[in-house]
């Protein structure tokens, strides 16, 4: 064995980089440290516990998966705080008590249970805060928790990512089995879904594939839009939802949109989807964020470390998604950690600048660069025309009109701010803007046709991420 400990991790590090996004490359990986390496296994450093309870969660195991390319064996990661860091941080509070933070659900305790992921036992409907955005999805989901199989079925939830699709239906999965626990739950994202039909039909094993499908009380499924354009799985889909509705088991589906707009899907299933109760999740307003951003800091007995002022300051500045919110704070536990600092406002504003859209305009990250070039070079191929055009002055119907989705798309997409938006198209206004995000968003509903047009570049840009 040659290869030094520093050296072992560079070249898992080199792989990470290729599998991982830079932020959390940096934010998570970057600062371990190598300390020893026998050839077996790789001992790392974290700046603190809390790191090395994160990574330990999310990432051991990724970085023990490249082992094999990337040093030619397996090899186990074990990490520790460094020596010198040994003292509490504020950060160690963030990390989920004990029991907390694995599954309720072990498969192998579920008598015929096909569960291919498990269930995260924080996603609870007592953890779940309710709003105008989610109050019917919510108001569904207890009423199936309540009657499997005999209120809605199936119950699908729609909506943009990170505002709790996921949590909601599994919430669902967490009361059923709370109540009853010999109750059989398959949670399954269509892609497993997929593999799976795609495994049993290459060994001739669809016969156990359907009789596993088959013996489950609730059935999970998430990101059903995927299903689009797959043909088998489809069908294979359609008879086992039909199995299980026959059976008066309780099926729930979650999905980027409606039923009706999932492309390429069999009319069949999309009836099938819509049977039962159709609920769509939006986003949350300023008070429902800051509801959930002080739920979340309770949960994690975080009261006395984030003041609330610092949570309106978080709940006002970032306002994609759910998922963006808890990674503000995430991200600010950290940054308060390395930096032995006390949370306020403004490290919030230091910890968080890039999270930040400040209404003077600041440049943005290169990473949203990026995905701003991508969405008006695959705007300006679907209407023919140039990029320089679409950032161009030039007022003609041939380039108001992309110039307009592409705005459109960069707020929807990107979360930008009016203002950073009218910045990246030829330094236009906001209320300029705000027209055209209208005129966009009026015309999708006239019109299938350019409907249709907003969804395929939608759809080209987030598979380039
Ligand atoms: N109303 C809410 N109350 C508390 N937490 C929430 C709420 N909405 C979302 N979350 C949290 O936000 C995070 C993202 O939610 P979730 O994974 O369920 O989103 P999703 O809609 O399924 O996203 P995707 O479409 O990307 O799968 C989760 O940690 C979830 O607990």
């Amino acid at each position: 064995m040659s290869l030094s400990a520093t050296d072992a991790w560079s070249r898992l590090l080199d792989r990470a980089r290729t599998e991982l996004s830079d932020h959390i490359v940096e934010t998570w990986l970057v600062p371990l440290q190598a300390a020893e390496y026998s050839g077996e296994e790789l001992v790392l450093n974290a700046p603190d516990q809390f790191s090395v309870e994160w990574n330990e969660r999310r990432h051991s195991a990724l970085l023990e998966s490249y082992a094999p390319v990337a040093l030619g064996h397996p090899v186990k990661i074990a990490l520790r705080v460094q020596q010198e860091r040994l003292q509490r941080s504020q950060m160690d509070l963030f990390v989920p008590q004990k029991g907390q933070e694995q599954a309720t659900l072990e498969p192998e305790k579920q008598p015929n249970n096909v569960t291919l992921s498990s269930l995260n036992d924080r996603y609870t409907f007592d953890t779940f805060v309710i709003g105008k955005s989610n109050d019917l999805a919510a108001a569904a989901a207890m009423a199936v928790s309540q009657a499997p199989g005999k209120t809605y079925n199936p119950l699908f939830f729609y909506g943009p990512t990170g505002l709790g699709k996921t949590h909601l239906m599994q919430a669902i999965a967490q009361e059923i089995v709370r109540k009853n626990p010999q109750t059989r739950v398959t949670y399954i994202t269509t892609e497993q879904f997929t593999n799976d039909v795609i495994t049993s039909i290459g060994k001739g094993a669809m016969h156990d594939f359907r009789r596993r499908y088959r013996e489950t009380d609730l059935f999970l499924v998430d990101d059903v839009h995927f299903i689009g354009g797959k043909n088998s799985t489809q069908e294979e889909f359609f008879h086992t939802f039909n199995a299980l509705y026959e059976a008066g088991r309780q099926i729930v589906l979650t999905s980027d949109r409606p039923p009706s707009e999932i492309s390429k899907l069999e009319a069949r299933l999309a009836s099938r989807f819509a049977w039962g109760m159709v609920a769509d999740i939006g986003q949350p307003d300023l008070e429902h964020r800051i509801a959930i951003l002080r739920r979340k800091a309770q949960m994690d007995h975080l009261e006395h470390t984030i003041p609330d002022d610092v949570l309106h300051f978080i709940a006002d500045h970032v306002q994609s998604n759910v998922r963006e919110l808890e990674g503000s704070i995430i991200k600010l536990l950290a940054y308060a950690s390395l930096k032995h600092r006390v949370v306020t406002v403004d490290l919030a504003r230091e910890a968080l600048r890039d999270k930040i859209r400040t209404s003077e305009g600041a440049p943005m990250r290169s990473e949203r660069q990026d995905r701003m070039g991508v969405i008006q070079q695959r705007v300006a191929t679907e209407w023919g025309v140039t990029v320089e055009g679409l950032q161009s002055k030039t007022r003609t119907k041939t380039l108001t009109i992309p110039r307009q989705v592409a705005m459109y798309l960069a707020r929807e997409i990107l979360g930008l701010q009016l203002v950073e938006i009218g910045q990246a198209f030829g330094g236009r206004d906001h209320s300029t803007v705000i027209h055209s995000l209208e005129r966009v968003a009026e015309t999708m509903k006239e019109s299938a046709e350019f409907r249709g047009r907003v969804e395929r570049v939608r759809e080209t840009v987030r598979h380039s991420s």
